[in-house]
């Protein structure tokens, strides 16, 4: 493949700035561009070992002094021969030495091309390819460490054996079918069936982490409401441990909603303040009242925070009413460090309302004040087992494709059970495949052809 070059890190000044280049014939380009204090040639110098030199521009005047690194393939990030330059990390600096790279007939990488190319390559498949993006777009050290698992081929290895047996009762199915004059082993129904209730299996564990892997990764869209001076800004100011959003002790205070991603016991929360539901006469609260809604409406988890200070009232009701139509609510008395400690309040829910997930009390001002509330949502929201790092499902993509799988595979099942005949199990059997294709990259047809002629005698 052609020879593409791109700036590897930020755009602003830094320590250090890194040009890479991948592509057959990448050193003879690299020579026009670097010139090594040892006086070798750049396709000479030693592997995967850093020379220091000088960095030329497209006229050949020098422009840094840095170090370059030769990677051959096979054994490279994409598989093919690469190189990198570590510059000073000025952005000038960097461009031209890129535009150097590209008058000496490289051209500029598209994004994500240089994890594209291992992946043509065979260095990757798409799970891993797609934790790469994971990784770097990482907002908690929970997430990086799975999306470090997936890089590491956690979920390839748990699809590996499904696409195994999938193949296996497909390439059967072809051989029998295709070739009845072969002296090829019959299929036998129980056996596959046994492989279909594996694989069926196998699949229904995996999309059982799709919760946990979307709340990891994406986190939880969480809407704090609540009457005006409830508390709500002063929560998502204590939650983010700064002062986000503006806190006064004039109900009404904020207008619009108010966006901040927190960790809270240990959930990514994307936290959402609102305007303080009420009915009001003010234009532009009453436009912030129905963003309040709103917030509500796209939420999967909302905190009602009800003043602690005062008796819960008609409109604290109506909140909760709303607040109930999520998917989860807690239910939170604000203040607690102003009320004599030891005197709970009992929640009257209006009739017909569903029981929140919590009920507790929260200081955003007291140390440990946040405790209940942490607790609360860690709970709603278990991290699961740190063994499961690397094999959930992070993304609707691939949980719709693994879903896609399971669907077929029980078809197949069901077609066997009724004892169909081989081919319409074996279109099923098929798409299955093909969704799991989907997932990690993998095309089955090739490995089914080969699978099919490998049951044949040697010599045939
Ligand atoms: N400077 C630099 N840092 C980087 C990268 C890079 O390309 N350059 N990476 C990329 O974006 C990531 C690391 N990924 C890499 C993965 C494999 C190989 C590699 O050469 N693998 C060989 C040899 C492995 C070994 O010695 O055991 C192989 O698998 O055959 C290199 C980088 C993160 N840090
Ligand atoms: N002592 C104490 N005061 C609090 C606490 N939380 C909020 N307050 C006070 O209550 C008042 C209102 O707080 P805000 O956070 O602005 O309330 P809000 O719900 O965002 O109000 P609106 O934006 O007007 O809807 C302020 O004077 C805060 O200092 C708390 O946990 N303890
Ligand atoms: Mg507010």
């Amino acid at each position: 493949m052609d020879v593409i070059a791109a700036i590897a890190t930020g755009s602003a000044a830094t320590a250090i700035g890194i040009v890479r280049v991948s592509g057959e014939g990448c050193f003879a380009l690299c020579e026009r561009v670097f010139r090594a204090a040892n006086g070798r040639p750049f396709a000479g110098q030693d592997p995967r070992k850093m020379v220091f030199g000088e960095m030329l521009d497209r006229d050949g005047r020098v422009i840094d002094r840095g170090l370059a690194v030769r990677l051959p393939g096979p054994g490279s990030y994409t598989g093919e021969d690469c190189a990198e330059f570590h510059c000073h990390g000025s952005p000038v600096v960097l461009r031209e030495l890129l535009s150097a790279l590209f008058a000496a007939g490289a051209r500029q990488a598209q994004a994500g091309e240089f994890t594209k190319r291992a992946f043509l390559n065979g260095r990757m498949d798409l799970t891993q390819a797609e934790a790469v993006v994971d990784l770097i777009d990482a907002e908690t050290a929970a997430a990086a460490r799975n999306a470090a698992a997936q890089l590491d081929g956690g979920l390839r290895r748990v699809l590996e054996p499904v696409q195994e047996e999938l193949l296996e009762v497909t390439s059967r199915f072809y051989a029998v079918v295709d070739y009845p004059d072969e002296d090829i082993e019959d299929v036998r129904p129980e056996e596959i069936a046994a492989a279909l209730r594996d694989a069926a299996g196998r699949l229904d564990h995996l999309l059982d982490t799709c919760r946990r892997g979307q709340v990891l990764k994406s986190g939880v869209r969480t809407a704090i409401v609540g009457r005006p001076n409830a508390g709500k800004s002063s929560l998502l100011n204590a939650l983010a441990g700064y002062d986000r959003a503006i806190v006064t002790d004039v109900p009404g205070t904020t207008r619009d909603t108010v966006e901040e991603s927190v960790l809270c016991g240990g959930v990514l929360l994307r936290l959402i303040d609102t305007a303080g539901i009420r009915d009001t006469e003010d234009v532009v609260e009453k436009l912030g009242v129905e963003r309040s809604r709103q917030a509500v409406a796209s939420a999967e988890l909302v905190i009602v925070l009800i003043d602690g200070t005062g008796d819960i009232t008609a409109e604290d009701r109506e909140i909760l009413e709303l607040a109930q139509t999520a998917p989860h609510y807690i239910v939170a008395d604000s203040k607690s460090d102003l009320l004599p400690p030891g005197e709970a309040r009992v929640l009257s829910l209006p009739r017909g309302i569903r029981e929140p997930d919590a009920y507790l009390a929260v200081s955003s001002v007291a140390p440990g004040g946040l405790r209940l509330l942490e607790a609360a949502v860690a709970k709603l929201f278990p991290a699961g087992d740190p063994g499961e790092a690397g094999s959930l499902l992070t993304d609707r993509r691939q949980e719709d494709a693994a879903r896609r799988a399971l669907e077929a595979v029980r078809r197949a099942l069901e077609g066997l059970e009724a004892g169909l005949t081989p081919d319409a199990v074996l279109t099923d059997a098929e798409e299955a495949l093909e969704a799991l294709g989907e997932l990690t990259g993998r095309t089955a047809k090739e490995e089914i052809v080969s699978r099919i002629f490998s049951r044949f005698c040697v010599g045939k």
